[in-house]
């Protein structure tokens, strides 16, 4: 395929593109490097996109949390709005391939100016992985790519019309060795990075990792968990969201979220959103008396474990433990907010819990050891990748495979030590990679802290919750492989994949 220079292109721009006289554009944006000059022909939603990934680019955040207030600052209507984020967040989970594809047609990629670039992610996105047809994609990237840089025009119109001649070629990975091609093809159709898609497959096998990449690009399913205290607060946002109960307590998918963001019903712990399957897993842990909560973030799983013990009437101390005070900070707001109970928070590293909880101890005058004693490891996240999109492109094979595995086991054996005679301890992840699931399982039970630590099925401690909570012990039943252990992939009824392995102190 001939490669295009960017300076040559966009000399050729000048001639084709120049904008001809009229009214100033409809939809002005200014702010993060994107001031529109004149277009009657872009969609909003393509525009807005552009906006989203050129705000997570140069702030550092999530394309999916600035998602909603782009769109909202925007105001789009709720199908404009759909689109910009299908677009933005399509184009983050794809972004390495996309740049393959661009790269390849281009003699000087390092030349390309950012905001064009992403102007052209999106053109190319539509192209590979959207089925928009060849007209729309170049014609509506070309005028993303004019807002950026009036010159960049025509550079952009041969570098998507290239890439659409091109299309199938780059997805059946014709310009790789033999060899490689099933591989590198396999991930150019998941939009996934190709070393992680090998590990994918070792750890589920062919079948089961081809049905997972199958649905790799679909959008990712919504829920929600309502605080019990709050129902009514949020009742009429649930229903204009599309809300559909699901057999836990509380539980909710939802079609989206705009009416609950718009009523503020997260802000002020109404409601948490949080995928079902970590909701399963969170209403599993909740069980009477003391809890420590290992890598509690800013607390979803706090807030569930919580709103659980409160619906189920459970005697339950909380102690929540994170690396960043700030996310400590986060939680303990939230949870004071949500009205559902007090909680005490601890900010340090778990891999030495007694200078963690030194604080703790003292106020109790002894070394605490716990009910239970849950481990939210940090993980690859895996499970979660078309949901958080950066994932894949951020990860490096050295921590799926060393570090993080590493980190997690030290993490499971320090916190055995916390619990208590007949206590249980739990470990969970959003991975489907072996090597921090069954892995460190394994490795945990061989080592002296694992001695004594028998698995036992995640579903009976829900079975053991009352009828209200049989749906939900069934939907954990359904994804328990060998005993203790709770496995779900995002292909099998649509939510992530998460891990849980759940040992009692015997
Ligand atoms: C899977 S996330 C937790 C998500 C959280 N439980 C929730 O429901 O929102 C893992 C957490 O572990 C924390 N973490 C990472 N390394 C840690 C360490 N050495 N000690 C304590 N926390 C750690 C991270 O800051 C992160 O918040």
């Amino acid at each position: 395929m001939a490669r295009l220079s960017s300076s040559r292109s966009s000399r050729m721009a000048s001639a084709r593109w120049m904008p001809s006289p009229g009214p100033p554009a409809s939809v002005r944006m200014t702010g993060h490097g994107v001031a529109l000059s004149k277009t009657a022909k872009l969609s909003p939603g393509r525009l807005v996109a552009l906006r989203i990934l050129i705000a997570a680019r140069e702030t550092g955040r999530y394309a999916r949390e600035l998602a909603a207030d782009v769109c909202a600052s925007a105001s789009l209507d709720s199908r404009d709005a759909a689109f910009a984020r299908r677009l933005a967040l399509g184009v983050t989970g794809c972004s390495g391939c996309l740049d393959d594809a661009l790269n390849s047609v281009l003699d000087d990629p390092r030349s390309l100016a950012a905001d064009v670039r992403d102007a052209l992610r999106i053109g190319a996105y539509e192209l590979l992985y959207l089925g928009t047809s060849p007209q729309v994609a170049v014609s509506q990237g070309v005028e993303l790519a004019r807002m950026c840089a009036h010159g960049a025009a025509g550079l952009a119109n041969a570098v998507l019309r290239r890439v659409a001649e091109g299309a199938n070629a780059f997805l059946t990975a014709e310009d790789v060795s033999e060899q490689h091609r099933a591989m590198v093809s396999c991930a150019r159709r998941a939009g996934l990075p190709t070393w992680l898609v090998r590990r994918i497959v070792d750890s589920l096998g062919e079948e089961r990792a081809q049905a997972m990449f199958a649905c790799q690009l679909e959008p990712a399913p919504i829920a929600v968990q309502v605080n019990p205290l709050r129902f009514e607060a949020v009742e009429d946002a649930l229903a204009a969201d599309g809300a559909r109960s699901l057999e836990l307590p509380g539980a909710y998918a939802v079609d989206c979220v705009s009416e609950l963001v718009r009523s503020c019903a997260f802000a002020h712990a109404d409601a948490v959103a949080s995928d079902y399957h970590a909701q399963l897993i969170a209403a599993a842990v909740a069980r009477e008396g003391s809890c420590l909560e290992i890598g509690a973030g800013r607390g979803t799983k706090t807030f569930m474990m919580l709103a659980h013990a409160k619906r189920r009437n459970l005697n339950h101390e909380h102690v929540t433990l994170d690396l960043y005070e700030g996310k400590c900070q986060a939680n303990a707001q939230r949870i004071e907010c949500s009205g559902l109970g007090e909680i005490f928070t601890a900010a340090g590293d778990a891999t030495d819990l007694d200078a963690c909880l030194a604080a703790y101890d003292e106020q109790l005058g002894r070394t605490a050891l716990f009910d239970t004693v849950f481990v939210d490891a940090p993980c690859s996240g895996t499970g979660t990748m078309r949901r958080h999109g950066e994932i894949p492109w951020r990860l490096t094979p050295q921590e799926c495979d060393r570090d993080l595995p590493e980190l997690q086991l030290e993490l499971l054996r320090e916190a055995a030590c916390r619990v208590g005679a007949g206590g249980q301890l739990i470990y969970a992840t959003c991975s489907v990679l072996r090597a921090e699931n069954s892995h460190v399982v394994t490795q945990f039970l061989g080592s002296p802290e694992g001695e004594g630590f028998a698995p036992m099925p995640l579903s009976d401690a829900l079975a053991a919750a009352g009828s209200a909570y049989s749906g939900a012990a069934e939907d954990i039943a359904a994804h328990e492989i060998p005993i203790g252990t709770f496995q779900s992939y995002p292909h099998q009824d649509g939510f992530d994949g998460h891990f849980c392995a759940r040992f009692i102190r015997v």
